[in-house]
């Protein structure tokens, strides 16, 4: 399942506000479309909004009609500014703008038609790249899935939040390609269902076992003894393993610590951000009071009620029993061990 895929020098995209009542793909022929995805929510998920910005920078360079490199780094400029304002927490769009525009600059004494094919092949490769992060965080994590296990996992981490496979749900595809016998409990992740909506329907086509559980059940999943692991994705990490993540992850680390339940966090070295010292530096986006208010199109709450509605918690590396990475498996101290793994992996 691609949640992105480059075909023709067009980006198509599984419209993930349509599943699971539909599968339907959309195609991006500009940078414009691709920012407005990412805002909609059509693509979601921090290694995919990555994917898909690093894309939208390949559409503004196939698209730029005139002959001076110059000026189609100009307009490569304007593109990066409008894709990095789509969301602001998870710190892979801005990863991909980035070395986007490494590549850019590194090719500014080029032609024109130089700089179109490097930058299309460099988006290529952030795909692909993403796509091999994803199934060695499988490779490593599944050592610490049980052999029996009873997975409680938030939101969507999986093949429709990255360029295929996943994260927090890649180690569960892995522990079951090995042999386990994992059980998923998905939490709906109010308020815009990406458990209900996505974890469950993606589970199921990959005939994983996967109950529904709403948000307000793990704690009682937990004290009844049904849970052997809590596994999630990360939007963004901090150099001392602060992890930001879906909102509702917080409350699912301090409920899991509690029940002395290892609580994990399943990411690519792409989102651990070494320039934040800790979760408090974090960019918290807030997003539209209607998401809370309304559910589609049923009025849920009074249509001028006060709401508070921020996307994504951080999570203190307190909390967090292991970050699993594509370079392997960190645990605290997690801002000594984060530094080496990035030494080890030259970054
Ligand atoms: C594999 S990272 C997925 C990460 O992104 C989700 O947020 P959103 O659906 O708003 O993009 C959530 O935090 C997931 O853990």
């Amino acid at each position: 399942m691609k949640s992105v895929e480059w075909k023709d020098q067009v980006l198509h995209l599984i419209d993930q506000t349509l599943l699971p009542a539909e599968l339907k793909i959309v195609e991006c022929h500009t940078y414009q479309e691709v920012a407005d995805s990412i805002k909609t929510m059509k693509v979601r998920g921090a290694p995919a909004i990555g994917v898909a910005a690093a894309y939208g920078l390949a559409l503004a360079a196939i698209h730029f009609a005139g002959t001076e490199t110059g000026k189609m780094i100009e307009e490569l400029r304007r593109a990066k500014e409008v894709l990095a304002r789509t969301r602001p927490t998870a710190v892979n769009l801005f990863w991909a703008l980035a070395r986007m525009e490494r590549v850019w600059q590194d090719h500014r004494d080029k032609d024109v038609k130089t700089l179109k094919a490097v930058l299309e092949n460099e988006a290529r490769a952030i795909d692909e790249e993403d796509q091999a992060m994803n199934r060695r965080i499988g490779d490593f994590g599944k050592e610490l899935i049980p052999a029996k296990a009873r997975i409680l996992t938030h939101c969507n981490a999986g093949a429709l939040a990255t360029a295929g496979y996943g994260t927090a749900l890649g180690v569960i595809r892995a522990a079951q390609e090995a042999g386990k016998e994992v059980q998923v409990y998905a939490d709906e992740t109010r308020p815009l269902l990406q458990g209900a909506r996505l974890t469950a329907w993606e589970l199921m086509q990959d005939n994983i076992p996967v109950t529904l559980i709403t948000d307000s059940m793990a704690g009682y999943l937990m004290q009844q003894g049904k849970i052997d692991l809590v596994i999630v994705g990360a939007d963004r990490i901090t150099a001392n393993g602060d992890v930001a993540n879906k909102i509702g992850t917080y409350s699912l680390a301090v409920l899991a610590n509690y029940h002395k339940i290892p609580f994990c966090v399943a990411a690519p070295l792409s989102t651990i951000d070494m320039d934040l010292r800790t979760g408090r530096e974090i960019p918290i986006e807030e997003r539209h009071h209607d998401e809370i208010r309304r559910l589609g199109n049923l009025q849920l709450a009074p249509k001028d009620v006060k709401v508070y509605n921020p996307a994504f918690d951080v999570t203190p590396s307190s909390l967090i029993e292991a970050i699993i990475t594509d370079q392997g498996i960190v645990k605290a101290p997690y801002e000594e061990n984060l530094a080496k793994l990035f030494k080890g992996a030259g970054k």
